[in-house]
């Protein structure tokens, strides 16, 4: 678990230290006061862009010098220490630093020491957007349980972005290229497919399981952008080419997945179930995935510590869902970071929780 983070110069955190966590970490405070954005710095230690897919140049302070840094210190499952940072430097704000125990490392390879999950008040419009967001949602979802899923998802980007520059170009493309680009594309793209859909298989399976209350529960199917196997999707690509030029970028792949979600016992597109409903049905989908996490760290597939982080999802609970939530939570390993605007409805679980009074960017550990 997460047993230290220093944000520095990070949004409105001039220096502020978070220590002596426990397993539930409670941040209160008015609003604006700067909790979500150490949700955010807690969620930079993963690969990817964090809970708020904010660009790197808006994360320094403003009054500050043009860098920022975020350091942590965990534990490992077996109790080792492991110190995590990442930042940028004033002199090069574009480019992000990441450090493990020291020495410099790469943003994909902090998946292989935390795995981090996260709902945010953003994430409420899920399912009544583009696919794009679920994609996302989805991919983070894998990523917690398979760290290489990054890897894949990046080369099949940067391939993609590629095929796709070749394909608007007013030249001719090298037909060689596309060979060779669609080739990257089908290998990465099958691997990210399978994952995607592997893990929407193992999920539905721990939904059917849940009760349906007090949760909604929802029942979920991956839609493929494309064919699933390496080879059909190369020859998809391949055949595509003209049309392809025409609209010129890839119509095909899975960059244009989906992830359907009904409401189970209503047969209702998530899109139309009420706001509450919709937030029940993500709740449900997050405790279903730690269930499999829990499982595959019982398998000792994966050692390494979790980290949920939940921004302003008590206070919208209904005191009956809030207190399931919490039993829940309570029986799993993974740390949780939860935030507040009062400590009220956190009362079920105050007396066990590491309790913090943010206030204008700074905090205040209460006794
Ligand atoms: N780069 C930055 N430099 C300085 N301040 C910033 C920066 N980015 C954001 N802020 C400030 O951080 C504050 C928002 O913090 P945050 O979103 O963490 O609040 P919060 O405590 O979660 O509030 P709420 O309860 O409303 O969600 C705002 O006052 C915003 O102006």
């Amino acid at each position: 678990m997460l047993d230290r983070i220093l944000l520095s110069r990070f949004r409105n955190h001039r220096e502020t230290a978070v220590e002596g966590t426990a397993q539930f970490n409670l941040l209160v405070g008015e609003n604006g006061a700067g909790k979500t954005n150490i949700l955010e710095a807690i969620s930079l230690l993963a690969p990817g862009r964090g809970l708020r897919r904010a660009q790197l140049a808006d994360l320094p302070a403003q009054d500050g010098d043009g860098g920022f840094a975020v350091n942590a210190s965990l534990q490992t499952w077996k109790g080792e220490p492991v110190r995590l940072g990442t930042g940028s430097a004033a002199e090069r704000p574009g480019r992000r630093l990441v450090q493990v125990n020291g020495g410099q490392a790469s943003a994909l390879s902090l998946g292989e020491w935390l795995s981090i999950g996260w709902l945010t008040p953003a994430m409420d419009r899920l399912f009544v957007e583009g696919a794009g967001a679920r994609r996302r949602f989805l991919d983070r979802l894998v990523l917690a349980i398979v760290p290489g899923h990054a890897a894949n998802a990046a080369r099949l980007d940067n391939a993609l972005r590629e095929r796709n520059r070749l394909l608007s170009d007013e030249r001719t493309p090298d037909p060689r290229w596309l060979d060779a680009l669609e080739l990257q594309i089908a290998e990465a793209g099958a691997l990210v497919a399978a994952a995607r859909a592997e893990l929407v298989a193992q999920l539905q399976v721990e939904l059917a399981a849940l009760p349906e209350a007090p949760f909604a529960r929802p029942s979920l199917a991956y839609l493929p952008g494309g064919p699933l196997e390496q080879d059909a999707l190369a020859a998809a690509l391949r055949e595509g080419r003209a049309r392809e030029r025409a609209a010129q970028r890839t119509l095909t792949g899975p960059h244009r997945d989906d992830l359907a979600v009904t409401m189970a016992g209503k047969d209702q597109p998530a899109a139309d179930c009420s706001t509450g409903e919709q937030k029940a049905m993500l709740i449900a989908i997050t405790l279903a995935h730690s269930r499999l996490l829990e499982t595959a760290h019982a398998l000792d597939a994966d050692s390494r510590p979790r980290l949920l982080l939940l921004d302003e999802v008590a206070a919208h609970l209904d005191p009956l869902r809030r207190q399931a939530l919490f039993d829940r939570l309570r029986t799993g390993s993974a740390q949780v970071w939860l935030t507040g605007t009062e400590l009220a409805p956190f009362e079920a679980i105050a007396g066990e929780a590491a309790v913090w009074e943010v206030s204008a960017g700074t905090v205040r550990r209460l006794p």
